[in-house]
């Protein structure tokens, strides 16, 4: 039997059953800050003569108990007056949680009735609660900071290389979120777990790693169905987001323009509805009938409407905005100014080589989606015969990244339609990133899903500066045609210009 007592002494579960069976759902405990403990402690029977089982720890763990005591009965004891012996209480233990890197828990010696009675609950607790409240003070993550616990699983679809870049450019979204990563957890599959992604033993041990460092988010590296992310959520008991909703969540706090707003509400929306869908079709499945048409069903219909009205508004808005795009173009186009889109992965320096070529002063930043808006400027190159100049217009865009979420690729299309619409691209490539081979891959798969064929474009490397000769003379002898460069360092510019200026002259003749 399994008591649940709140610190005021009242019983607020009683359960019959090991303290792993009658285990508080994670969603039904009160949820305080990392430093505190969950308010409530267990006292459960067991009728084996041993020290607390490794599941009943577990259990205290996940549900952060103030203490759990373990009662060990024995089958002889007190006669009772009718006949007939008893339980009657043998050892006693009590275990509690410690913070402590290495040990999850402390478990005293076996104790008599009476020590454990004359114990001090609320003295105890106050000591752990001080101690956790010690420890995550030199952990020295800020308060308004998402603790976040990292969580890759590797299925035999990608290999390892791959696998590790994208858990460490996860690591760089969650810190541009504003989140911090403090512990990663891994797992092998061959392929992911249809309803929890990773399996239970797993789940039982993010949960466990997730109370320890007290983090309050979850983020997946994978993709996650409406479903999985409410299933895993319900068993782990802390918000579970995937990669995409990371990047929205970027996306949302960079958007500053009213264009940039639009954009990301737009695929906000589309990331949630299916979401909400999902819910109401996990209610409905339920049993069909009495009790499953309450309000909630009815409310949720009434905000999948809401949303869905909502998406229609913002997509005839995005078709406004690309109508009022289109119009600016071919207002250039009539002046015969030919455009060049500068395109590449996120963080390539695209905003900083813009900067530098055309003297403006476009945010930049090391962060990933530095840029949301695009941004136009004229500047010169010379033309390849004569070496006169002819002036162009460059545009920078919104950086791309590999798995790029379906809901951003359509709402993005009014900024993207500038990629497919201008003459030329430039294609900038970090070389100083380790990925750099697959984030041209991603660019380039990009560019050749989109609805209309860009035009043609010109390889371009940067952060020389921060490259080794050895990569350099790789990169050199893998694309002959590129051109190296360095934006902030002004390294080979003059090359660069030469080299859109024949490339316009190839595609747009003078
Ligand atoms: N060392 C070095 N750093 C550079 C160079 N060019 C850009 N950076 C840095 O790279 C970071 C990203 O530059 P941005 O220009 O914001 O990159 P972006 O491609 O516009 O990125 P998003 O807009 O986020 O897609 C900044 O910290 C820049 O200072 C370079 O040639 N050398
Ligand atoms: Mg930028």
């Amino acid at each position: 039997m399994s008591v649940y007592i709140n610190r005021r002494g009242q019983i607020i579960r009683l359960g019959v059953g090991t303290p792993r069976q009658t285990q508080i759902p994670p969603l039904e405990l009160p949820r305080y800050g990392a430093e505190r403990l969950s308010g409530i402690r267990c006292i459960s029977t067991q009728l084996k003569p041993e020290i607390p089982s490794e599941s009943a720890l577990t259990s205290m763990a996940l549900q952060r108990l103030d203490a759990l005591v373990i009662l060990n009965i024995t089958g002889s004891g007190f006669q009772k007056r009718g006949g007939g012996a008893t339980g009657y209480i043998q050892d006693t233990y009590l275990a509690h949680l410690v913070p402590h890197p290495e040990i999850n828990w402390t478990i005293s010696p076996p104790l008599s009735l009476d020590a454990v009675s004359d114990q001090d609950f609320l003295d105890l607790v106050d000591g752990i609660e001080s101690e956790y409240a010690r420890d995550i003070a030199n952990q020295n993550v800020a308060d308004e900071i998402d603790r976040v616990l990292l969580v890759g699983v590797k299925t035999d679809y990608v290999t390892t290389q791959r696998f590790n870049d994208g858990l460490e450019e996860l690591v760089r979204l969650v810190e541009t979120a504003g989140g911090e990563v403090l512990q990663t957890v891994q797992q092998k599959r061959s392929k992911p777990h249809p309803q929890t992604v990773v399996g239970e033993g797993k789940i039982q041990e993010i949960a466990l790693a997730a109370q320890k460092i007290g983090a309050n988010l979850i983020v997946f590296d994978c993709n996650l169905s409406p479903s999985q992310g409410r299933n895993l959520e319900t068993q782990i008991g802390i918000r579970v987001v995937d990669r995409t909703e990371v990047i929205l969540d970027i996306f949302a706090q960079r958007a500053q323009s009213g264009a940039g707003k639009l954009q990301v509400e737009l695929a906000q929306l589309e990331y949630m509805l299916p979401r909400l869908t999902g819910r109401g079709l996990a209610m409905s499945r339920q049993g069909g009938g009495i009790g499953t048409r309450g309000p909630g069903e009815t409310k949720l219909e009434t905000e999948r409407r809401t949303i869905q009205k909502r998406i229609s508004r913002l997509q005839q808005d995005v078709n406004q905005l690309q109508a009022h795009r289109s119009r600016l173009r071919q207002q250039r186009q009539h002046h015969d100014v030919p455009s060049v889109a500068l395109v590449g992965y996120t963080n390539a320096g695209k905003s900083t080589l813009l900067n530098t070529l055309t003297n403006s002063e476009v945010y930049i930043a090391d962060q990933l989606f530095a840029t949301l808006d695009p941004t136009t400027r004229r500047f010169n190159v010379p033309t390849s015969n004569t070496g006169e100049q002819r002036q162009i217009l460059l545009t920078d865009t919104v950086g791309f990244i590999h798995e790029l979420p379906p809901p951003l690729m359509d709402a993005f299309r009014a900024t993207l339609e500038e990629v497919t619409e201008a003459d030329a691209l430039i294609h900038l490539i970090d070389l100083s990133h380790p990925a750099w081979h697959s984030h041209i891959r991603s660019v380039m798969g990009i560019l050749s899903e989109m609805p209309i064929a860009p035009g043609p474009s010109l390889i371009v490397f940067n952060k020389i500066d921060r490259v080794d000769g050895e990569r350099l003379a790789q990169a050199e002898e893998e694309f002959p045609n590129a051109v190296f460069i360095s934006a902030s360092e002004r390294l080979s510019l003059e090359t660069l210009r030469q080299r859109v200026g024949q490339l316009i002259a190839y595609t747009v003749p003078a």
